[in-house]
């Protein structure tokens, strides 16, 4: 669908692009004709005040005009009313022949449709001329002036075939220039969403307070979990955290003190956790480690890691300071039985609640 989108822009870019630069070339070419005029002009001015002959006027404008070339090989001819040219920089050689008899390769007598249209106010002509060191004709188009007052025909012309080489390779840097600029565009767009919709994926599954994962989190990658449990030769498994008496660290060192008490416990969990593990906050100050683990022994010594580093932190309140102590109850994943994620989760959960039970500060698996 892209595909096509940019295909038709391309299309319709290049017919009206290549449209408006042919129509912009004439309305030069009239422009220079117009200009050319003026220059005859002139000079026709300084004879009829006198201050050049006729011949020497004449003499000058041509000379004039036989230097001003514009564009790329841009150049005026002039004819007098007998055909003879004039000025032909273009073609020197051909300067004083006489082209009334002159037929281009379509059989069409070029001096004679110049003459008609020039005589009619100025127009194109359309016909066929050789290009430089060869015989062959190319199809060519002349705006030709008639200047009454000398009998003079004036033109200049566009080869058709070089015009639209011209027109097609200033399309075609434009075209590529807005293409490029255009996937630049979508590659950016596409950049910035991407990042914008990682973002708020991962606002809606991280925790505010201590930007752990979220329960919500939790569900949505059991199912990963398990598949990569049957690959592995580890055990998926849950150690669950409670932090201990954790109503009164609130009723006493005040609701602040309690946030950072659970932004430490977050932190010293992220700080033992293996690349691979994932720490959640699962409730208030319930939290939630899952990992692979090759046994139990090395799951408890995650837990009493993270209990012995929380129970060794130093809490302040304004008078004096303060220490928190943690429960946690392991559960590992059975593959050989029809175990769930969820009963895995209940079982640490059962395993937390013995250790609250058994006095609280302890690891129970
Ligand atoms: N400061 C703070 N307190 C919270 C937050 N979320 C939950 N709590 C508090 O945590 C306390 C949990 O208390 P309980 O569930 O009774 O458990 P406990 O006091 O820790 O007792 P045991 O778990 O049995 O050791 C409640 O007082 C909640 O208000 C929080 O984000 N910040």
């Amino acid at each position: 669908m892209i595909i096509i989108g940019i295909v038709a822009f391309v299309l319709f870019f290049y017919h009206s692009f290549s449209t408006s630069l042919e129509e912009e070339k004439k309305a030069q070419s009239k422009n220079f004709i117009e200009s050319a005029l003026g220059i005859i002009q002139h000079f026709h001015q300084l004879e009829l005040s006198h201050k050049l002959t006729t011949t020497d006027a004449q003499k000058m404008a041509m000379r004039t005009l036989e230097s001003a070339t514009y564009g790329d090989d841009g150049y005026f001819w002039i004819n007098d009313s007998q055909g003879k040219i004039l000025v032909q920089p273009y073609m020197p050689n051909l300067v004083g022949l006489n082209m009334t008899n002159w037929a281009d390769s379509t059989g069409k007598y070029i001096f004679k449709e110049f003459a008609r249209e020039a005589k009619n106010g100025g127009g194109w002509v359309s016909y066929t001329w050789p290009k430089h060191n060869s015989a062959t004709e190319y199809p060519k188009m002349s705006y030709v002036a008639h200047y009454p007052a000398w009998d003079w025909f004036i033109g200049t012309g566009l080869y058709l075939d070089d015009m639209k080489t011209n027109i097609f390779w200033a399309v075609f840097r434009t075209t590529g220039v807005l293409l490029f600029g255009f996937l630049i565009f979508i590659f950016t767009t596409f950049i910035i969403v991407n990042y914008f919709v990682h973002q708020l994926s991962e606002l809606s599954v991280r925790d505010a307070l201590t930007n752990l994962y979220t329960k919500r989190f939790l569900k949505e990658i059991s199912p990963a979990l398990l598949n990569h449990n049957k690959l592995t030769d580890h055990h998926l498994t849950v150690i669950f955290i409670d932090l201990d008496h954790f109503k009164s660290i609130n009723d006493i060192h005040g609701h602040d003190n309690g946030d950072k008490v659970i932004k430490q416990v977050a932190n010293v969990m992220v700080h033992n956790a293996k690349k691979s593990d994932y720490c959640m906050r699962y409730g208030g100050e319930e939290f939630v480690l899952i990992g692979f683990f090759k046994n139990e022994i090395d799951a408890i010594d995650m837990a009493e890691m993270i209990r012995h580093q929380v129970s060794e932190i130093s809490f302040k309140n304004d008078e004096y300071e303060f220490n928190v102590t943690l429960s946690a109850g392991i559960a590992l994943h059975n593959n050989q039985s029809d175990d769930s994620f969820e009963k895995t989760l209940k079982r640490a959960d059962v395993k937390l609640y013995e250790a609250k039970i058994a006095g609280r500060d302890r690891v129970v698996l």
